[in-house]
C-alpha cells in the first residue's frame, strides 16, 4: 500500500537530485563525529543498531543514551542545506538528528518522536540520501499501515499528528549493502 499524501504526513520523491545528495552525503560522512549510542531497556544496556550525529542551534539541548547534551551551534558548511529545507517546510527547524545506517543491517524499531523537549506543534521533515530502505508507518488508533519506499534525496515531511497518531520504523533489509543517511529536522522547546 502507498501513499503519497495525507493530512498527516506529506512525501516529496527526489526533492534533491541525485548531484546534490552525492555532494551532501560525501560532506556529512566526512565531518561528522558519529557515534554509537547505547541504550538501557530493562536494565540491559545495549548498541543502537545505526550510528549518530546531532546538530543543532546553541545551546539546545537533547537527549540520547539517557544523557542530557547541548548542540555547539551549526557549522557553516551546512546552511545551504539547513536553508533549504527550512524554506521548503516553512519550519524554523533548530536540531537536526542524523542517522547512518551502514548497511542493510542498521534499522530503527518502532517509535513516535514525541519526546518532551520536541515542540509538538511543528513537523519533522525527514531527509534521506543514499540507499533505497522501505519504510512503516503503523496506526495507534486503528488497524491501517502505510509503506514508503525512501529513495535518495527523498523528503518526508512528518505533520505534528502523525507523531500521535502512528508509530514509524525503518526495518532491517539484509539485502542492501550500501550507506544510507537520514537527517531529521526537528523544532526543539
Ligand atoms: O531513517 C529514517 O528514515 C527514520 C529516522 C527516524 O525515524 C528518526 O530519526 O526518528
Ligand atoms: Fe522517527
Amino acid at each position: 500500500m502507498k501513499s503519497l499524501s495525507n493530512t498527516e504526513w506529506s512525501y516529496f520523491p527526489a526533492l534533491i537530485s541525485h548531484n546534490q545528495t552525492g555532494y551532501w552525503k560525501n560532506i556529512i560522512l566526512e565531518n561528522l563525529e558519529w557515534t554509537q549510542p547505547v541504550v538501557k531497556v530493562y536494565s540491559k544496556r545495549y548498541s543502537v543498531p545505526r550510528l549518530t550525529a546531532f546538530l543543532g542551534s546553541k545551546g539546545i539541548s537533547y537527549k540520547y543514551s539517557g544523557a542530557i547534551h547541548y548542540a555547539e551551534d551549526w557549522p557553516k558548511w551546512f546552511f545551504p542545506l539547513l536553508d533549504y529545507i527550512r524554506d521548503f517546510s516553512r519550519t524554523n527547524y533548530n536540531g537536526c538528528l542524523i542517522n547512518l545506517y551502514r548497511d542493510g543491517n542498521d534499522c530503527m524499531g518502532w517509535h513516535s518522536d514525541n519526546e518532551k523537549e520536541l515542540d509538538p506543534k511543528k513537523s519533522i521533515a525527514s531527509l534521506s540520501l543514499g540507499a533505497t530502505r522501505d519504510f512503516f508507518f503503523r496506526s495507534l488508533i486503528d488497524s491501517s499501515s502505510n509503506n514508503i519506499e525512501l529513495r535518495d534525496g527523498d523528503l518526508l515531511l512528518m505533520h505534528p499528528e502523525c507523531q500521535f497518531n502512528w508509530k514509524h520504523c525503518l526495518p532491517k533489509r539484509k539485502k542492501v549493502s550500501e550507506v544510507r543517511i537520514n537527517l531529521t529536522f526537528r523544532c526543539y522547546r
